[in-house]
């Protein structure tokens, strides 16, 4: 093996490039769809274009919880759609009623005011690297980023959860939201299988979801999280 490198940088690249292989796998064990590795495109550095990791699952599924431990861990700007539009409410903005109204009917937001939202987000932030927790939650909304973002997301996480397990966890958060109620997580769970799914479904098939197991404690599933984020090169 020794005498295949004529120099020690090279046989230390060589290393490296074992251990990235190595991460990969690991990864791969954790997750139940995977195609290739996250890897920022030269095309998003050149274009400054930001780092996107949407995070799907449904209600309860975990999302906001792991996103906390990720942006800490990984250094991530954290935008939860549903808290944008959350501050909107509280904000008296003239779309306040209206979100409202949607979200304890369980229903979606329009594009229009999630999008500008989170593009205000991004582009007020000084970070480049970004979970956007909760988004998005229809083709709709997929089709309206992509094309005021300009771009798709590098990945999607979704943390894929039995519905008892997330009803359950619903009914306990306790943060007062007008929503975590039984009537409204029902309409939440119709709206997210008919509607959230097809665009987990869409990534899929492009290769770009990562399915982590969302059951067991928060530390275990931050565990199965880490190596997909441990295996990202970035240059920010
Ligand atoms: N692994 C877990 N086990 C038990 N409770 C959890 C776990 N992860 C999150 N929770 C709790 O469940 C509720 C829903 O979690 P949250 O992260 O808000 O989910 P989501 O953003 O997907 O709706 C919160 O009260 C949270 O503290
Ligand atoms: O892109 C989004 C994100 C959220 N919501 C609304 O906000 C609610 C709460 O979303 P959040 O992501 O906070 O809920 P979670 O899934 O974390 O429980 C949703 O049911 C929708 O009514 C929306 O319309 N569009
Ligand atoms: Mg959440």
């Amino acid at each position: 093996m020794w005498r295949r490198f004529t120099s020690l940088p090279l046989f230390f690249s060589h290393l490296q490039q074992v251990r990235r292989a190595d991460e990969l796998k690991i990864c791969q064990a954790f997750c139940t769809e995977i195609v290739k590795p996250p890897v920022e495109g030269e095309s998003n550095s050149r274009r400054n274009i930001p780092f996107v990791a949407f995070v799907l699952g449904g209600p309860g599924s975990g999302k906001g919880t792991q996103c906390l431990k990720i942006a800490e861990t990984f250094g991530f700007d954290h935008i939860g759609a549903g808290d944008l539009l959350r501050k909107e409410i509280h904000s008296d903005s003239e779309n306040g009623a209206m979100i409202q109204k949607l979200m304890k009917e369980g229903s979606i937001a329009p594009s229009e005011v999630t999008v500008k939202l989170i593009k205000k987000a991004i582009e007020s932030a000084e970070n480049r690297k970004f979970l956007i927790d909760g988004f998005p939650r229809s083709e709709e909304n997929r089709v309206a980023y992509e094309r005021i973002i300009g771009a798709e997301p590098n990945f999607v996480l979704f943390f894929d959860c039995p519905e008892e397990v997330m009803v359950k966890r619903v009914l306990n958060r306790n943060e007062g939201r007008v929503d975590d109620n039984e009537h409204t997580v029902k309409e939440r769970l119709k709206v997210y299988k008919a509607i959230t799914l097809p665009v987990a479904n869409h990534y899929a098939k492009k290769g770009k979801l990562y399915k982590v197991d969302g059951t067991g404690t928060q530390e275990e599933i931050f565990e199965r999280v880490r190596p997909i984020f441990a295996s990202l090169r970035l240059s920010t």
